[in-house]
């Protein structure tokens, strides 16, 4: 029996903007179970970093997260905050935005891990590689020669030593033993002639190698999860390729919990578990592979598709949907299925906003669309000039904004899935 290690409840993250308030992560639920891999694929803007940012909590002005609770499986950690935070706490679980942001960010490194797009925003210029791993290493040897269960069980513990243990060891000593690890790292990591390379400055890396050096930097502190912005997206294919398989051994090696986020499906199917689909903030689709490649309902996953049929046939190239890119402002936002201006079989019902129902498929196979409970009836479909109707207060607007012909029917548009220079360049 697997178990979940984070359970994300009704996450909300805003941004509060000059035009307004954008609606960037909106009732989210996420359950990600311990080992696996889980994958979080949309179009550009659908809310995959910010969701991610908001796990890791990197949220920062002008954004806030404003509803939602964010739980972490850890027993120790979870015994270690029961005392001070007794309502955070549930079981084994530790909901961390019912904890003071230090004690979250205690969890940093040794709990969690992200990596990103681009290595140079992980790594300091005028340190060298292995300086920083090395350092990285240190805040976990420091977290672990501090016995968190133990000392608290016994209750000589309080958590401002498990803290001074930690973050806010104020000595930057970096031990011969810390040194050796940072080099095994890079060897892990299948950087050659790791000694030199340990005393080489970053940029002294090519992109490839410090990608590489980025996942050692994030596996220093041994993390139970890892989170991976779009690991690969900067790359040429071959390395891709390679960077996507060394992240697959360390999984399997670490059994670290992965969330994955891509715009490229051909990532999804070679590397996930369970996929959830983003759309305008929201998880619309999400359960196995199977479930989602082959067995999906959602007319939006369907469009993410595109002609590919199944798992096997997977094309590296995502085919546009028709339609605009949906406004997250706040105020131009209707409280409607966010897609239904852009879905091929949007109906009456679609103007309410869609609860989330079971599909077929598995039993963690879920969507958030009227068809899995209802059948497509083309008399109920909404008039094809419904959103285009200038009476109507948003299609106006965002009309206005893209500079489209104000009577055309927006959905003519066409938005390459991965017009943000995505996948595969
Ligand atoms: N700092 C910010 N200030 C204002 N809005 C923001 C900020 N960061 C993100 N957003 C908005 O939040 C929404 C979701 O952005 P996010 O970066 O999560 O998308 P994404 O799915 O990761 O897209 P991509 O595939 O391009 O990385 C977008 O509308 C974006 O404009
Ligand atoms: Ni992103």
């Amino acid at each position: 029996m697997t178990e979940d290690i984070l359970r994300v409840t009704n996450l909300s993250t805003r941004f509060f903007t000059q035009e307004g308030q954008v609606n960037a992560v909106s009732s989210l639920d996420l359950r990600i179970e311990r080992g696996e891999i889980f994958g979080i694929v949309g179009e550009s803007g659908s809310g995959k970093s910010v969701t991610a940012r908001s796990i890791m909590d990197l949220i920062e002005s002008p954004g806030e997260i404003t509803s939602g609770t964010i739980e972490y499986r850890n027993a120790d950690f979870a015994a270690a905050v029961a005392d001070d935070y007794p309502d955070a706490v549930d079981g084994e679980f530790v909901d961390l935005l019912a904890v003071p942001e230090r004690v979250r960010q205690s969890l940093r490194g040794t709990s969690f891990s992200m990596i990103f797009q681009d290595p140079e925003s992980s790594f300091n210029p005028t340190l060298t590689v292995g300086e920083q791993l090395a350092e990285a290493v240190e805040v976990q040897r420091r977290a672990s020669a501090q016995p968190r269960s133990t000392s608290a069980r016994t209750n000589e513990y309080s958590f401002k030593n498990y803290l001074l243990s930690t973050v806010l060891s104020s000595q930057r000593y970096v031990s011969d033993e810390s040194r050796e690890r940072a080099i095994e790292l890079l060897e892990l990591v299948g950087i050659p002639d790791p000694v030199e390379r340990a005393d080489q400055y970053p940029h002294e890396y090519s992109g490839g190698m410090l990608q590489r050096a980025m996942i050692a930097q994030a596996l220093a502190g041994e993390p139970d999860v890892l989170v991976a912005d779009e690991p690969t997206t900067a790359l040429d294919v071959t390395i891709q390729a390679q960077i996507l398989d060394l992240l697959d051994e360390l999984q399997a090696e670490t059994e670290m919990t992965v969330l994955l986020i891509t715009h490229n499906l051909g990532v999804i199917a070679r590397m996930c578990d369970r996929v959830g689909v983003m759309y305008a903030g929201e998880i619309v689709e999400h359960g196995t592979l199977e479930d989602v490649f082959d067995n999906h309902v959602h007319p939006y996953t369907d469009g993410l598709l595109g002609s590919v049929p199944n798992l096997d046939g997977v094309a590296e190239r995502l085919q546009p949907i028709h339609g605009n890119v949906p406004s997250l402002l706040d105020h131009e936002m209707e409280d409607r299925c966010y897609f239904a201006d852009r879905c091929p079989k949007a109906m009456e019902d679609c103007l309410e906003h869609p609860q989330e129902f079971d599909a077929s498929g598995s039993e963690v196979h879920k969507v958030q669309c009227v068809l899995a409970e209802t059948e497509y009836d083309e008399s109920r479909a909404v008039p094809d000039d419904y959103f285009a109707d200038p009476a109507q207060d948003t299609t106006d607007k965002r009309a206005d904004r893209d500079g489209d012909e104000p009577d055309g029917p927006p959905q003519r548009a066409e938005s390459p899935i991965d017009s943000a220079g995505g996948d595969r360049q």
